[in-house]
């Protein structure tokens, strides 16, 4: 967004970082028969060596490098792990020494630091088993409180730096730091600490790593629900059909109940039949027949159900009242005169379980509860569900130049934009993402929003928090998602994710939980970044699938509008998917031609995959690009107003011409 001219420090820096990464190239192309094991432990002990040099080297001016050293152990542990006092640190027991040979004279505080950063090395086989801390510390001596802000500052920028470096080599990088100092008085405090310095670009992923949130992340806990407040949801258990359906043998039609062996012919009425009566019906009679409605059990004796439409009457022609009420379907002594065909035994007749036998499962392990299930759920009787608990979902919007404009949700909101109330400044920009993505979490996922499903709400599944509008400070942005990071299962942040020093979401979700991903090489949506947390405040409940998979995820979507809507139906759609117990797929994905209503084509981006949002309608057997949806650029929400699609283009010279056929999303 901003930007600031690169310190001096910040050079010495960067080409410390070139040196590592021609350190590690060598060191890669020897280590190339040796197993991967022993390789990725020779990477590490080659950033670990060139850490030291980092830190020393930018060390800000007036701080003399006391000593710096790199720890040598992996510690392997998802907590935080500290340096302790070593014996083979020789500054530090100088300075030992040092304090206790002082301790009768009061002297000036000399303070030491150490720092641990987690690195999760994923180059072997996966997710979970090769989470390794790589421990780097670092001792310096500082003679006041503004030296040691200082000597962290530089330790955090450098060890950002350096990880960064290793990118290449570990695949997964996630930076969580904890700095201890130490005093030689005896004092020394813990600092959590932010890793500040974004300068250097993550690695960019491709469109199909995406799909690694459906294995970095597990579903919520199991929640029990009634029934009516359990739309949307997956189920954990199935539901079983306690009693066939039907209960009995039903007529299909309305008619009269007959037997087959019977035949044509008339036949005195004599009882009506109707749904919903008490106990079974009577036995019919051989020669007699008995008026049925849709629904009602059939009797035992008759076979089959002849339609009204079939019939007609014949009445005795003494007997008015019961041709009165043969009329109107009850018994009486009229009769039936059916057609010369002979009736298949059957006919018209729901045999007893034919719908659904008992213990049947209607709805498995594992489906969403459509509308249809609900209902097939309460046929069965059912009332309450074990569903997965729908996720708590936070938004925020990140930005000094945003103004909320419908006064108040946000917490830089000003009310400006209303009817009675003043026009924006002219440097403000109105927040166009958050109403975006609150109203697209109704649409899409409306069992986490808190008006749609205010039952399952209650009941302790699903909803929504905004968390207004955050300034670009990085002390904001890294208390914004702390607080987020204990009330919400998915955080949505939109901007201050790419490159700028106004940039503070990637920092701020580094030092909350593990990236997953920094740039992803499409258009628009390149800073868009997703990672894991990890809840503060206790054991969580454990989920039907704990092995140990977080359960909490960040999407930190870049500001520009178009970037936020295409990041959130990519990214946060699926994340939501996963946590609420679906397989995360993603959004269905069909083949379609651009049609003429597409303009002139549709462009291609030089540099990047893009996704374009265009209107798709089905016109002769396949889908057809109506409308292209104009500009695409990042800034340009109206491109997806009408969108129904993100249509998948290659990059490229020219345009993708009316006729040719691209892969697209459906929205
Ligand atoms: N040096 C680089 N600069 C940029 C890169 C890059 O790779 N290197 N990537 C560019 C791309 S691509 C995108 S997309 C943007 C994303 O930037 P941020 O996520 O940091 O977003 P901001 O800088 O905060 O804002 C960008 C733009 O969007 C407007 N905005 C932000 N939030 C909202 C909102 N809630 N409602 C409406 N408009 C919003 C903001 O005012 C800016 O105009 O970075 C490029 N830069
Ligand atoms: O990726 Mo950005 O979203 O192109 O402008």
């Amino acid at each position: 967004m901003h930007h600031r001219e690169r310190s001096n420090q910040q050079r010495v820096t960067r080409n410390l970082v070139s040196n590592q990464r021609s350190q590690k190239q060598s060191l890669h192309s020897h280590d190339s028969t040796r197993p991967h094991r022993a390789r990725t432990r020779a990477r590490m002990d080659s950033i670990r060596a060139s850490h030291s040099h980092a830190i020393a080297a930018a060390a800000p001016a007036g701080v003399q490098p006391a000593n710096t050293s790199v720890g040598d152990a992996f510690v392997s542990s998802s907590k935080w792990a500290h340096y302790s006092r070593s014996p083979k640190n020789p500054a530090l027991n100088q300075l030992q020494k040092r304090a206790k040979s002082a301790s009768t004279t009061p002297q000036k505080p000399i303070w030491n630091y150490f720092a641990t950063v987690g690195v999760r090395d994923l180059s072997e086989n996966g997710c979970r088993s090769n989470v390794k801390w790589l421990g780097a510390s670092a001792n310096q001596r500082a003679e006041s409180r503004e030296e040691i802000d200082n000597v962290i500052r530089t330790l955090q920028k450098c060890l950002w730096v350096c990880l960064l470096a290793a990118r290449e080599t570990l695949q997964e990088i996630c930076t969580r730091m904890r700095v201890r100092v130490t005093n030689n008085t005896g004092s020394n405090e813990e600092r959590d600490s932010q890793v500040t310095d974004c300068s250097l670009p993550p690695p960019v992923v491709s469109l199909e790593a995406l799909g690694r949130l459906r294995s970095a992340l597990a579903p919520l806990p199991p929640v029990r629900l009634p029934l009516a407040a359990a739309l949307h949801h997956t189920l954990v258990k199935p539901i079983v059909a306690g009693a066939p359906q039907p209960p009995f043998a039903a007529s299909t039609r309305d008619g009269y109940a007959v037997a087959t062996a019977d035949g044509p012919g008339t036949w005195p009425v004599v009882a009506r039949l109707a749904a919903g009566a008490a106990g079974p019906p009577p036995p019919l009679d051989r020669g007699t027949v008995a008026y049925i409605t849709t629904g009602a059990a059939v009797p035992a004796g008759a076979d089959a159900v002849v339609m009204v439409e079939d019939v007609d009457f014949v009445f005795g022609a003494d007997d008015d009242a019961a041709a009165a009420a043969a009329a109107a379907g009850g018994a009486g002594r009229g009769g039936r005169r059916a057609g010369g065909t002979p009736l298949a035994p059957g006919t018209h007749i729901r045999p007893v379980g034919s719908d659904v036998a008992a213990g049947e499962v209607l709805v498995p392990v594992g489906a969403r509860l459509t509308p249809a299930a609900i209902g097939v759920a309460a046929a069965a009787g059912v009332t309450a569900v074990t569903v997965t608990r729908m996720p708590v979902v936070g938004v925020l919007s990140t930005g000094n130049e945003l103004t909320d404009a419908g006064g108040g949700g946000g917490g830089g909101g000003g009310g400006v934009g209303a009817d009675d109330s003043p026009p924006p400044p002219a440097a403000a920009v109105l927040d166009a993402n958050r109403p975006t993505l609150l109203a697209s979490l109704a649409a899409v996922t409306p069992a986490c929003s808190s008006a749609a499903a205010p039952a399952a709400t209650a009941a302790g599944s699903g909803g929504v928090i905004d968390y207004g509008i955050v300034r670009d400070e990085a002390d904001a942005v890294a208390a914004a998602v702390a607080t987020a990071r204990d009330a919400v299962d998915v955080l949505i942040t939109s901007g201050g994710v790419s490159m700028g020093d106004a940039d503070h979401v990637k920092p701020a979700l580094a030092a909350a939980g593990t990236i997953l991903w920094g740039r992803v090489a499409i258009k628009p949506g390149k800073p868009l970044t997703a990672a894991t947390l990890g809840r503060r405040g206790g054991p969580r409940p454990s989920s039907p699938a704990d092995d140990g998979r977080p359960t909490q995820v960040a999407v930190g979507l870049p500001g520009n509008p178009a970037s936020a809507f295409v990041g959130f139906h990519l990214v946060v759609r699926s994340a939501i998917d996963v946590l609420s117990g679906g397989d995360g797929a993603g959004l269905p994905r069909v083949d379609v031609t651009v049609g003429s209503g597409a303009g002139r084509g549709v462009a291609r981006d030089r540099g990047r995959l893009e996704l374009v949002r265009a209107t798709v309608a089905w016109r002769d057997g396949g889908y057809v690009v109506v409308d292209g949806g104009g500009g695409q650029q990042s800034s340009r929400l109206t491109s997806a107003v009408a969108a129904n699609a993100l249509l998948l283009v290659e990059p490229g010279e020219g345009v993708v011409g009316v006729g040719e056929r691209l892969p697209a999303y459906l929205l």
